[in-house]
């Protein structure tokens, strides 16, 4: 599996002064160093912890304020695109990254950089649909698809251009039961390494690794039983009443 790794990270934020002072600078994750090389990782943890920022440096969407971002020794920071390249992301809102009308001309516009013809890139996106059931959406208009199917359509255009990772934040919390089954049995068969963000603890413990993000460290890492467990006590113990803000 693809090496990703971070040394020293830490990102920074400008923060504006309720008082009408400077912005001030705040720190949302790190510092963080850690080597991933897991088929299977979860990222778990309160809202507003930092999972979606651990998440996004992954691919470069995110850069390090400080410290080192790498994928198979690719530096996020300077070879971005190679990066983008092999790690795709996939959002918790589809509608982030669904741009064309129709699912055909969406997973056809992944497939833009592959050197191919015009029909053999239609018939690719439409074999890419077809693997996920869509077959016969490739027309339909995006906004016309169920939350479910655009879930999966998202799936299948960032698959389409065949990343060795893929990176998910919060991939099913959109999704009603039937399709939140759906979709992570999609990912469980996936060949690719796969990070994923969820608030979802069964789809955490069917993980080979487990990372536990609070108040932007990482305070847990490692069996995804006792991640759990560490996640659930963090939840409830004295630190993490309802109503605490960061
Ligand atoms: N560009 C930014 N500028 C300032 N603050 C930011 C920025 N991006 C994120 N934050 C803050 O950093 C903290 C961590 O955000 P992040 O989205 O990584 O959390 P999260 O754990 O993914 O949360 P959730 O589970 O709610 O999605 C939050 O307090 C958020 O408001």
């Amino acid at each position: 599996m693809p090496v990703l790794a971070l040394d020293d990270v830490v990102v920074t934020a400008y923060s504006p002064d309720p008082g009408g002072g400077a912005d001030r600078v705040v720190t949302l994750l790190g510092p963080v160093t850690l080597r991933v090389e897991e088929r299977r990782v979860a990222v778990v943890g309160a809202n507003g912890s930092g999972k979606s920022t651990l998440a996004r440096l992954l691919n470069g969407l995110v850069l390090p304020s400080a410290g080192r971002v790498t994928v198979d020794g690719l530096d996020t920071a300077r070879d971005g695109a190679a990066v983008r390249r092999r790690v795709g992301f996939m959002f918790t809102d589809p509608d982030a990254q669904l741009v064309m009308p129709t699912p055909v001309e969406d997973v056809a516009l992944s497939l833009r950089r592959l050197p191919i013809s015009a029909s053999e890139r239609d018939a690719a996106a439409r074999a890419a649909l077809a693997r996920f059931g869509l077959a016969d959406r490739a027309e339909v208009p995006v906004h016309a698809l169920s939350g479910g199917q655009r879930q999966l359509l998202a799936l299948a255009s960032v698959l389409a251009t065949e990343p060795d990772v893929l990176v998910c934040d919060e991939p099913t919390t959109l999704l009603d039961l039937r399709w939140r089954s759906v979709v992570d049995d999609l990912l469980a068969g996936l060949d690719q390494q796969v990070v994923v963000v969820t608030h979802d603890l069964d789809a955490a413990l069917r993980a080979d690794r487990v990372l536990v993000v609070d108040s932007g460290r990482i305070v847990f890492d490692g069996d995804p039983a006792a991640g759990v467990g560490h996640y659930r006590d963090l939840m409830t113990g004295p630190g993490h009443r309802v109503g605490d803000v960061r």
